[in-house]
């Protein structure tokens, strides 16, 4: 493998954060009064970012449409949430197998790690300490780090930019199209998980370079 650096994704790629997520969206929806979901209707919303998980908990339904929801509704909301998810984040999240070993095999390897997650950043670092990950990527960018996040490609030029890395020697993994497409709008090569959350779909649907069903068949394929 002739590349340098490994773009990963987060939440669905290297942890299992749904429990977590799911007990502070009904946390919240339970606080505004309305309906709480189970756990596998709230892992089909996540992907794009707190602001969009919440919205959909709202609607009860991955796509909100224009005028379904207030500015001001949608605010308040994420607000409840992100204080939810303060208060429970990281009790229930956990490692995918191998993930561990695995970073610490390719790092080992000489290829840069960095890390490009939709989820806001003042969540990261908790969770990145709590597996002792803190010091294992060169990089870490959450969702609201920049204007845009993925599936547009700007996180990972960011990335590929302050790192000094060419982009053609750089390669996006994730579970989601919004990091298979934020590769691709990269041009960079992509590499797909299928254990993760893409809203029910086969992440191979999304045409990436390779894509894999768990986390040792992606190392080994990249040693
Ligand atoms: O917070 C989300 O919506 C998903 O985050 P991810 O980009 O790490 O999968
Ligand atoms: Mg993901």
């Amino acid at each position: 493998m002739d590349k340098q650096l490994l773009i990963f994704d987060f939440d669905g790629t290297l942890i299992d954060s749904v429990p977590d997520l799911a007990d502070a969206t009904n946390a919240m929806l339970t606080t505004l009064g309305k309906e709480t979901y189970p756990i596998d209707s709230i892992r089909n919303w996540v992907g794009n970012g707190s602001r969009m998980l919440v919205e959909r908990a709202l609607v009860g339904k991955v796509e909100v449409l224009e005028g379904e929801l207030t500015v001001e509704e949608a605010d308040h909301a994420e607000q409840v949430f992100f204080e939810a998810y303060n208060n429970i984040s990281g009790s229930k999240t956990v490692a995918y197998p191998d993930v561990d070993n695995g970073l610490k095999k390719l790092k080992d390897a000489g290829y840069t790690l960095a890390l490009v997650t939709n989820k806001p950043i003042r969540f990261v670092p908790k969770i990145l300490r709590s597996f002792g990950w803190q010091d294992l990527f060169a990089e870490v960018l959450g969702g609201d780090s920049l204007a845009v996040k993925k599936p547009d490609p700007a996180p990972l030029l960011h990335v590929c930019e302050a790192l000094n890395i060419d982009p053609a020697q750089a390669i996006m993994i994730g579970d989601s199209r919004n990091d298979i497409l934020a590769g691709q709008n990269a041009n960079m090569d992509t590499l797909g998980l299928s254990y993760g959350y893409n809203y029910g779909q086969d992440i191979r649907e999304l045409n990436p370079t390779e894509a894999f069903d768990d986390f040792a068949a992606l190392v080994d394929y990249l040693l």
